[in-house]
């Protein structure tokens, strides 16, 4: 076994269950409050969750970093975007942009601003050099993937390499104070990889998880499933094996995306998962170590094909359907405020009998 694969046993074996008697604690709590039981729906679950996540019926989760995770695709040379791969490149200088609104230029950016998020871009395969930005993590560990068509995408040290550039990013994030961690990513192309990992970890049929990605037309849709049925028929990783489908499937930016959710979970704090390309990492994650799925929340159900089979698969609920299908983590940005409301509605609600509402 490699270093980095021993790390990576270590990593998934640090990852302890959430506080099971904080949640407990928590719903009864919510039962309580001065509110027909049950009256703010969802928002008590989601409240519930995190008081399991932070070991307290008074969870304060405030503080959210959005992690992009950018890497670029061998397989666009097939032609399965609707825009060319130079725009990855294009949108990570957008990112780091100044701008007389702040930093950035895109809309992960200015979404993260109105809520008071912070942005951090991890370079782990963009395939052109990138300016220098003291909001840039670089960890490029190759420029761009392999054709997913024809070959493996990365080889499992890798994809290894590149969970762990996901792994340090989120720890530093932590370190900096974020209490929620938004996985991000760029990537055009990568809608493919995230379809080709869904079909393979879920057994679906890709025609039933292949979307449009940035807005192919119908023969483009029809030719990206070609794509990805070629590169299920390789028969190059097994279903029971998710990092050896990353691997083969996946992407580097997919890798680091897993990255910051293994670290999540190891730290305790919420992963949000933004739209169909993050689902794609957070499969790996919860076949890899079960645990991991009690830290990781939806956010918005986005328009991408496959997207309601992964949360479905997840058995998560979205707490809202905006239409989104965008990616960069502005889903998982824009679901932050909803983390916010949950967790105040348990610590700063009075009771029935706080509030003197009860009989006796
Ligand atoms: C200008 C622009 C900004 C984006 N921001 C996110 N994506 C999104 O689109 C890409 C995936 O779609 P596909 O698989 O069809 O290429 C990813 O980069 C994703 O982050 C963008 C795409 C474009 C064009
Ligand atoms: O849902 C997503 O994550 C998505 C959809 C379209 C393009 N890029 C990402």
């Amino acid at each position: 076994m490699s270093d980095l694969e021993a790390r990576f046993h270590d990593l998934l074996s640090q990852i302890v269950p959430v506080d099971s008697a904080a949640a407990e604690r928590a719903r009864a709590r919510q039962d309580q409050l001065t509110k027909p039981p049950g009256a703010l729906g969802a928002l008590e679950d989601l409240s519930v969750r995190l008081a399991a996540v932070f070991g307290s019926e008074r969870p304060t989760p405030e503080r959210a970093a959005v992690i992009v995770c950018a890497g670029d695709h061998g397989v666009t040379d097939e032609g399965v975007s609707a825009f060319p791969a130079s725009v990855t490149p294009a949108m990570v200088a957008n990112f780091l942009m100044d701008t007389p609104s702040g930093p950035g230029g895109a809309a992960v950016n200015a979404l993260s601003r109105s809520i008071g998020a912070r942005v951090y871009v991890l370079d782990v395969g963009v395939n052109a050099a990138l300016p220098e930005s003291p909001r840039l993590i670089a960890a490029k560990v190759r420029s761009g993937t392999r054709n997913l068509r024809r070959e493996a995408a990365m080889t499992r040290e890798e994809t290894l390499q590149a969970v762990f550039a996901g792994v340090r990013a989120a720890e530093q994030a932590i370190a900096d104070g974020a209490d929620l961690l938004v996985a991000g990513e760029m990537g055009i192309g990568n809608t493919t990889p995230a379809a080709a990992v869904t079909a393979r970890l879920l057994a679906l049929d890709p025609a039933d998880v292949t979307g449009r990605g940035t807005g192919v037309d119908n023969a483009q849709l029809d030719h990206k499933i070609t794509v990805i049925r070629d590169a299920l028929a390789r028969q190059a990783s097994a279903p029971t094996d998710p990092l050896g489908v990353l691997a083969d499937l996946g992407g580097l930016e997919l890798a680091a995306m897993l990255g910051v959710m293994l670290a999540g979970a190891r730290a305790r704090r919420a992963v949000i998962l933004d739209g169909f390309v993050e689902g794609a990492a957070a499969l790996i994650a919860v076949q890899l170590q079960a645990r991991v799925r009690d830290y990781l929340f939806p956010a918005g159900l986005c328009a991408e094909r496959g997207h309601g089979a992964q949360l479905a698969y997840l058995g998560f609920s979205p707490l809202f359907d905006l239409s989104l299908r965008l990616g960069e983590g502005t889903g998982g940005v824009l679901a932050v405020p909803l983390f916010r409301a949950a967790a105040a509605s348990l610590r700063e609600m009075l009771t029935f009998q706080e509030a003197g509402l009860l009989g006796d």
